[in-house]
């Protein structure tokens, strides 16, 4: 079927359907679906002692894009809450309302252009973002946030969309990240944001937000690179910037390009800066030869004062979407991000970073989303637990292939390492399946730590249709429960856990 002409002849063509293409096809083929189910089908038992709500946020662009080969990662942000109580789960799916997405729903088209180009747009936006990365609880609101914006504030229980998020006009900084990191003693939400002060700029802002939502701290600093910083990581003492060597340059935009180009001669930069009272000129640039770091797990400070940062690290561009400047990116079967430990001084003056001295692998599987008892976020810790992809497991990959689409990256088991004893339990939720990232509930009345449950949403290419797998950590062979959703969620990004208790003040 051709593009059907757009009405408004000043406006870039758009087709009545999605494009042929694999983020676009299969279980990732856009579901536009919004709505509330109030009890859904268990197989297996929920414990009694869960209650709360497990949101979560994926890409599902509302129209077909007027850009050619648009990145799932540029889709609309769709939040997903399924609320666990008394045995029973329900559901609920809402949009968030974002400027982009109440103007195009006015427009029945789409308006925004290439992923973070906005010299693309069909139309003028004040906030481009799609508000699709993570979903975080703060202070009595949800935080829809994607790396390019501030948050979107939304209501807990409803969904709705309360607007954008700026603290009360306290938000320095025009991004902030969709990773900030809670102290789990005090509450405090550590943030920051880069290309802070718009496209293509160098400026990190970093901040903290008390739990209350007054922000306590300031700091700007100069990147030596333009570079994407996905997540981050934070001590009681220090936080740790992770660059990733895609690199941003604002001509490059303003000529219609890509925001990301694959740098492979930019080393893995890793900023280091006091957490409390630092200034600007107190950040440490340390280097490490060019990888990609992906997802943090956790980091805290040894007995010597180190800082132990533990995150995936992958080898090649795990973002192969957007290749090197001469087009170059690894196939995405060629990619494999372990779990890696680096130790770091940040009293150091000699700031090379080298394999031998700072780097150890602490779980050679290929694994990402990495999350652990976020009681002991910013503090030594023992259990982490993650996706992994294992072929070895049995995944029926001749089966599934039409129905996969693409765009994602794939991984079939759950995983828990025991970073005391280096052991790895796995989960595994069947042949057809696929698993995205997992939240930690901890045992009601339980201070262990790892002691609980590790809930996921489920891909089946069988049925087509999503699942909630619940594993008790006492028990990594199977499931205690699987809640069924007569509905397809495309493959999603991140989301957290909000324990009853811990919203009930
Ligand atoms: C997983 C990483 C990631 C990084 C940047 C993004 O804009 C994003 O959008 C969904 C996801
Ligand atoms: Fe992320």
């Amino acid at each position: 079927m051709s593009a059907t002409p757009s009405s408004d002849t000043a406006l870039p063509a758009v087709a009545s359907h999605y494009p042929a293409r694999p983020q676009f096809s299969g279980f990732m083929k856009p579901t536009g679906m919004e709505g509330d189910i109030g009890t859904l089908e268990v197989y297996g038992t929920i414990p009694v002692d869960i209650d709360g709500t497990f949101y979560r946020v994926m890409p599902d662009p509302q129209f077909p894009p007027f850009i050619d080969n648009d990145p799932w990662f540029n889709g609309d942000g769709s939040i997903s809450a399924f609320t666990l109580k008394d045995g029973r789960a329900s559901f609920k799916q809402r949009y968030v309302r974002t400027e982009k997405f109440t103007r195009e729903r006015a427009a029945k088209r789409a308006l925004l252009g290439k992923y973070r180009n906005k010299y693309t747009d069909a139309v003028e936006f004040k906030v481009r973002t799609t508000a699709n990365t993570n979903v975080v609880h703060f202070n009595g609101t949800l935080l829809a946030l994607k790396e390019d914006a501030p948050p979107y504030a939304l209501d807990p229980d409803t969904l709705e969309t309360i607007g954008l998020q700026t603290f009360d006009g306290q938000l320095p900084s025009l991004t902030f990240t969709a990773h900030p990191k809670f102290d789990p003693a005090t509450g405090e939400m550590v943030c920051f944001g880069y290309e802070a002060k718009g496209d293509g700029t160098p400026d990190i802002c970093y901040y903290r937000i008390g739990a209350d939502g007054k922000f306590l701290e300031t700091v700007w600093l100069v990147s030596p690179v333009v570079a994407m910083i996905h997540d981050f990581a934070v001590t009681d003492n220090w936080v740790v910037f992770p660059l990733i060597p895609q690199v941003c340059d604002l001509d490059r935009l303003k000529q219609g390009g890509e925001h990301w180009q694959w740098s492979p001669e930019t080393p893995f930069v890793v900023g280091v800066l006091p957490r409390v009272g630092a200034t600007p000129a107190d950040v440490k640039w340390f280097r490490y030869p060019n990888c990609f770091p992906s997802h943090s797990c956790n980091a805290f400070e040894d007995a010597a004062g180190n800082i132990v940062f533990d995150l995936g690290l992958c080898d090649k561009n795990l973002f192969f979407w957007w290749p090197d400047a001469a087009g170059n990116a690894p196939a995405p079967e060629t990619l494999h991000t372990k779990l890696t430990r680096f130790t770091i001084d940040p009293r150091a003056t000699d700031l090379e970073l080298t394999a031998a001295a700072n780097v150890q692998v602490l779980q050679h599987g290929n694994t990402e989303f990495y999350r652990l008892d976020d009681r002991f976020a910013t503090q030594r810790y023992r259990h982490a637990f993650f996706d992994l992809m294992d072929p070895a497991l049995g995944t029926d990959f001749r089966a599934i292939g039409p129905q996969l689409g693409g765009g994602y990256p794939l991984y079939n088991s759950l995983g828990h390492l025991d970073i005391a004893t280096g052991e790895t339990e796995v989960y595994f939720p069947g042949k057809t399946h696929m698993v995205q990232e997992p939240v930690f509930i901890p045992r009601r009345g339980s201070t262990v730590e790892g002691d609980g449950y590790l809930l996921a949403l489920v891909n089946n290419y069988a049925s087509m249709s999503s699942e909630l797998h619940l594993v008790d950590t006492k028990d990594f062979t199977k499931a205690v429960a699987v809640i069924m959703l007569p509905l397809r969620l495309r493959h999603g990004l991140h989301g957290n856990w909000v324990d009853a208790a811990d919203v009930a003040k």
